[in-house]
């Protein structure tokens, strides 16, 4: 019999956070935020460097874990963070300003995802990371495809849901959203995507 469970928390347990992000993950922690797990972190870092990714934007920037990861796969990358939440942010800033990424690298945008992003550039963008409330997505992710190269990646965290969303009896409002931005992606055309178990599942999509 296969023990998933103990192969998850291997999974997990397999990374060694950077002090840096372990110390923003605390401030998150005390800020009631919830953080990307570090094997999701990590797998964003390496999601990052496969794709050579310069140009980031990332959409639920939260007390900046996930952001820290994915500056941690590269020297020279530029990540645009966008929060509607300004206390969030100000922890994000201060964990920034204590990781010493030069402040050039880092653009922190307080406001709604959607109306930032529809306001940035088409086709600009390597790789976009989605980490907002579930029944936000719906409207944002033609948007966020809209602003990858061809080739650019997506990243959607929590895309299982408390591992709700395989269960097809469950269709609360938040599973439902996770479920068809699933959807979205699964027949292959102009993508090509993955749902990796890590963490809360991370589906990973190439734009064709
Ligand atoms: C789970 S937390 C992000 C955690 C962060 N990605 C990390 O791992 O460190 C989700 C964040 O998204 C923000 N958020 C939710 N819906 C949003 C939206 N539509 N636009 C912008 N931010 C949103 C919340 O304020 C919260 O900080």
């Amino acid at each position: 019999m296969i023990d998933k469970i103990s192969s998850w928390k291997f999974a997990e347990d397999y990374v060694v956070e950077p002090q840096h992000i372990a110390a923003a993950r605390h401030h998150a922690e005390q800020l009631g935020v919830e953080s990307v797990t570090q094997a999701t972190g990590n797998q964003l870092a390496l999601l990052a460097a496969i794709s050579k990714a310069k140009n980031i934007v990332e959409a639920g920037t939260g007390a900046g874990v996930s952001s820290l990861w994915l500056l941690s796969a590269s020297k020279d990358s530029v990540l645009t963070t966008i929060d509607n939440e300004p206390e969030y942010q100000n922890v994000a800033r201060k964990n920034f300003l204590a990781s010493e990424i030069p402040a050039a690298r880092i653009r922190v945008i307080t406001g709604k995802a959607k109306a930032v992003m529809g306001n940035m550039a088409d086709g600009a963008y390597d790789l976009v990371f989605l980490d907002i409330d579930p029944l936000d997505l719906e409207e944002l992710l033609p948007t966020a495809v809209s602003l990858l190269k061809p080739g650019g990646t997506l990243l959607l965290a929590h895309a299982l849901w408390r591992d709700r969303v395989p269960n097809p009896t469950l269709r609360d409002d938040e599973t439902s959203a996770l479920r068809a931005s699933l959807r979205n992606f699964g027949d292959g055309d102009g993508f090509i995507a993955s749902v990796s178990l890590i963490g809360d599942g991370l589906l990973m999509v190439a734009k064709a």
